[in-house]
């Protein structure tokens, strides 16, 4: 199974600890593409555009998201970029799954919690110490 994981680069890197937990977990479910959104070492600058540059980074995930066989995005810390892949993955009637943690004390954008539709968009909220059985919930289902 190929799995497209989304996480804030440039919208910023508070929750990169957990973008790493998830990213933990997702791999023992199958390969992750976007393995690079969970790593300590990549800053809120993103990937080294002079050596990829930006078309190259953006058409990249774009053919990663036409690959993949389900999307799971930590959408608590708000990004332009994981709020356009979750658009296009929508496009292209992918299962996508959304975590979100109200403690954050944020309120989740309206044009992702009102996608959920209860089958291929599935927002869910969660607390850090439910991560892995949620996680495991959702891949069981998925079989
Ligand atoms: O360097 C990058 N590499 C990359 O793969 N992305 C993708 C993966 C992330 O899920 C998403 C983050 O978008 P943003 O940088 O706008 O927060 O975009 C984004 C950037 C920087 O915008």
């Amino acid at each position: 199974m190929k799995v497209y994981f989304c996480g804030s680069i440039r919208g910023g890197r508070d929750d990169v600890h957990l973008y790493r937990k998830i990213v933990d977990k997702l791999q023992s479910y199958g390969t992750v593409l976007t393995e690079h959104v969970s790593s300590s070492e990549l800053s809120n600058r993103g990937e080294d555009a002079t050596v990829a540059g930006e078309k190259a980074i953006h058409d990249r995930d774009v053919d990663w998201l036409r690959q993949c066989d389900v999307v799971v995005a930590e959408v608590t810390q708000p990004s332009l970029g994981v709020g356009y892949e979750l658009g296009r993955a929508v496009d292209m009637k992918k299962k996508i799954f959304c975590l979100f943690r109200p403690s954050s004390g944020r309120s989740l954008s309206a044009m992702i919690r009102g996608a959920d539709d209860g089958n291929l968009f599935v927002v869910r909220d969660y607390s850090e110490d439910e991560l892995e059985n949620i996680l495991e919930e959702f891949f069981n289902n998925l079989k």
